[in-house]
C-alpha cells in the first residue's frame, strides 16, 4: 500500500480537481454529447449486465478512479487476498472466503496449507446430512421425518441463509421449510416455535464462535422446548451445530460428529457459502447449493483476472468512492426489483457497514475521509410508494443500484413486465428528471411548476440479470463482496475485522450482571437512571 496519506496523494487530488468541473454538467447533456453512451458505459460478466451510463462520470473520471485504485495497489492487494495472506491484520487472519467456492482440485493455500480438500470434506458432510434429511433416513427422536428446520444464529450466521432461503424460493425442496431465529427477544423463538411440532423440527445452531449471547440464549431456550416435549435423549436427533469452536459445541451437549466446521479465515459476513449455509443446502438441495458456489467462483475469477476497466466489482466499488468521497453522498440505496430478493439490502448492509464502517486505517491513523456508506433499501415497487420521493426530489444525492431480472420465476409474465417497466422508468426519471419548460408545455400552472419539477442528475446503476437462480445469486453476492473489498483498499482500512461491535456486547454483560443484583458497576447518570427505572418497573 502507498505510504502517502490518501488525501495528499496525487490521484486523490486529481479527482478533487476533476470534481470541480462537474458543477453544471447534466446527464441530459452527457447523453446528447455521446449518443452511444449506454454502450460506452456498460460492462458484462458472469451473466450480469451493468449499465453505469446514468452516473455522473466521464471517461476521464473513470481513468482518474482507476489511477487511484492503482496508486493504492488494488491489484496486488487483491492478489494477496486470493493468495491466502493474512490481510485481516488486526486479527492476524487471512480473508480467504474465495477458497470456500473453489472447485475441487484447485490449490488455495493459506499458512502453507491447501484448504480446498478440507472445504470439500465439509461440503460432503453437509451433502450427506442434507440427503439423509431429504430421504428421511435421519428422523426425529420419535421416528418422524424432519420437515421444519430452524437456524439459530445472528449477523453473518443468519443474514445470508435467510436472504438465500427467500431468494431461492423457486428452488426450494418441497418437504422442508426453513425458519430463522436471530434476535435475543424471546418473541422471535416463540413466534417460530408456536406453529411447529418438536417431533419434526431440527435446530441448526450456527455460530462461528459459539459464544454469541443471542445465539446461545436462543439455543438453550430451543433445547428446553425440545427436551420438555421429547426428553433429554432427543437432543442429538434435533440439534446440529455449525461452528469453528468444537469445545463449546461439546459443552452444549451436542455430538461433534454432528458439527459442521469452518475456519477462522472465514469472516461471519463472508460465510453464507461455508457450513453456515447448511440451512440453505437443506432448503434448496445439494445441487442448487453447488450451483450457487459456482456463481460465487465465476465472479471470483472475473474479479481476479479482468482488467480494472471491465471489472464489475471494481467499477461498483470505485463509483461508490466517487460519490461517497467527492460528492458527499452518505448513503447508497439497493433496490432489487424482485420480491425474492427482499432481504438482499439487509444482507449487503452488514457486508458493507460491518466491513467498512471504520475510522482508522490499517496503520491505526484516523481517516481523513468518510468510509463505509450507509446501505439501505427495499424491493421495488414497494419503495416507490414510500421513500422514492426523497430520492427524486429531496436535497440529498443518493446513488441507487437497481437490480432486475429478465425472466420471471412465476408463471405469469404480465406482472413481471410491469415490475421491470418500473425499474427502467425509475432509473430514467432519476437521471433525466422533468424540467420546468416541459411542465409548462404540458399546461401545468406556474404555481405548480416548482413542486412538479424533477431536477434529474440522480445517479444509478442498473444490474440486469437473466433470471434469479442459485448461480446468479452467487455471482451477485460475490460482486458486492469484492466491491466492498475494493472500497476498503482505497480507504486503506481492514475490511475484515469488526471491533466496533465489541464494546456494546461487553457493556450488556455488565448490565445483565447488575440487573441480576450480582454486581453494581458504576455508570453515568443516564445509564443508572434507565437501569433503576427499568428495575423499579419490573418490581425489583
Ligand atoms: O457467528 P457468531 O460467532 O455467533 O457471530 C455472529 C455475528 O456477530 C458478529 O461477530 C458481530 O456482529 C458478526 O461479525 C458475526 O457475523
Amino acid at each position: 500500500m502507498s505510504a502517502a496519506p490518501l488525501t495528499a496523494s496525487p490521484a486523490w487530488q486529481h479527482l478533487q480537481a476533476h470534481r470541480k468541473s462537474w458543477e453544471d454538467v447534466t446527464l441530459r447533456q452527457l447523453f446528447r454529447e455521446d449518443p452511444h453512451r449506454a454502450g460506452h458505459f456498460s460492462a458484462e460478466a458472469c451473466g450480469i449486465y451493468l449499465d453505469y451510463s446514468k452516473h455522473l462520470l466521464r471517461r476521464e473520471t473513470l481513468n482518474l478512479l482507476f489511477d487511484l485504485a492503482r496508486s493504492r495497489d488494488l491489484e496486488a492487494r487483491r492478489d494477496a487476498m486470493f493468495a491466502g495472506e493474512k490481510i485481516n491484520h488486526t486479527e492476524g487472519r487471512a480473508a480467504f472466503h474465495a477458497a470456500l467456492r473453489a472447485p475441487r482440485g484447485t490449490i488455495m493455500r493459506t499458512g502453507g496449507v491447501d484448504v480446498v480438500p478440507e472445504v470439500h470434506q465439509v461440503l460432503e458432510h453437509m451433502a450427506r446430512f442434507t440427503r439423509a434429511i431429504h430421504e428421511q433416513s435421519w428422523r426425529g427422536a420419535t421416528g418422524q421425518p424432519i420437515r421444519q428446520i430452524v437456524n439459530i444464529g445472528i449477523g453473518g450466521s443468519y443474514l445470508g441463509p435467510e436472504m438465500a432461503w427467500k431468494a431461492l424460493r423457486a428452488y426450494r425442496h418441497p418437504d422442508v421449510h426453513l425458519h430463522f431465529v436471530a434476535n435475543v427477544d424471546g418473541a422471535t423463538l416463540s413466534d417460530v416455535t408456536a406453529h411447529l411440532d418438536p417431533a419434526e423440527t431440527l435446530f441448526i445452531i450456527s455460530s462461528k464462535t459459539f459464544t454469541t449471547l443471542e445465539t446461545m440464549t436462543n439455543a438453550h431456550a430451543a433445547r428446553h422446548w425440545i427436551t420438555s416435549a421429547l426428553g433429554e435423549d432427543a437432543v442429538s436427533r434435533h440439534f446440529v451445530a455449525v461452528s469453528t469452536n468444537a469445545e463449546a459445541v461439546k459443552a452444549f451437549g451436542m455430538d461433534t460428529e454432528h458439527m459442521f466446521g469452518f475456519w477462522d479465515w472465514v469472516g461471519g459476513r463472508y460465510s453464507m457459502d461455508s457450513a453456515i449455509g447448511l440451512s440453505t443446502m437443506l432448503g434448496v438441495g445439494v445441487q442448487h447449493f453447488q450451483e450457487m458456489l459456482a456463481g460465487f467462483h465465476a465472479m471470483d475469477t472475473h474479479f481476479r483476472n479482468a482488467p480494472l476497466e471491465q471489472n464489475l466489482p471494481v467499477l461498483l466499488g470505485l463509483m461508490s468512492i466517487w460519490y461517497n468521497n467527492f460528492w458527499g453522498a452518505q448513503t447508497q440505496a439497493i433496490l432489487p426489483y424482485a420480491y425474492d430478493l427482499a432481504r438482499f439490502p439487509a444482507y449487503l448492509q452488514q457486508l458493507q457497514m460491518e466491513s467498512n464502517g471504520k475510522s482508522v486505517d490499517e496503520a491505526g491513523q484516523l481517516l481523513s475521509v468518510d468510509s463505509g456508506p450507509i446501505i439501505w433499501g427495499e424491493p421495488g415497487t414497494d419503495g416507490q410508494h414510500s421513500f422514492y420521493q426523497l430520492i427524486h426530489q429531496g436535497t440529498r444525492l443518493i446513488p441507487c443500484d437497481f437490480i432486475g431480472f429478465c425472466h420471471p420465476l412465476s408463471a405469469s409474465a404480465e406482472p413481471h413486465e410491469l415490475l421491470m417497466a418500473n425499474l427502467i422508468a425509475q432509473a430514467e426519471a432519476l437521471a433525466f428528471g422533468k424540467t420546468a419548460e416541459e411542465l409548462r408545455a404540458e399546461g401545468i400552472s406556474e404555481a405548480q411548476v416548482p413542486f412538479r419539477t424533477f431536477a434529474g442528475n440522480r445517479p444509478s446503476s442498473v444490474l440486469l440479470v437473466d433470471a434469479l437462480s442459485p448461480y446468479s445469486l452467487g455471482t451477485l453476492v460475490a460482486l458486492y463482496e469484492h466491491s466492498v473489498f475494493t472500497q476498503g483498499i482505497i480507504w486503506g482500512i481492514d475490511s475484515f475485522d469488526q471491533w466496533g461491535v465489541e464494546l456494546g456486547k461487553v457493556l450488556a454483560q455488565r448490565i445483565v450482571s447488575d440487573m441480576q443484583g450480582k454486581t453494581q458497576h458504576p455508570h453515568d447518570g443516564s445509564t443508572s437512571t434507565l437501569l433503576e427505572r427499568y428495575l423499579r418497573r419490573r418490581g425489583h
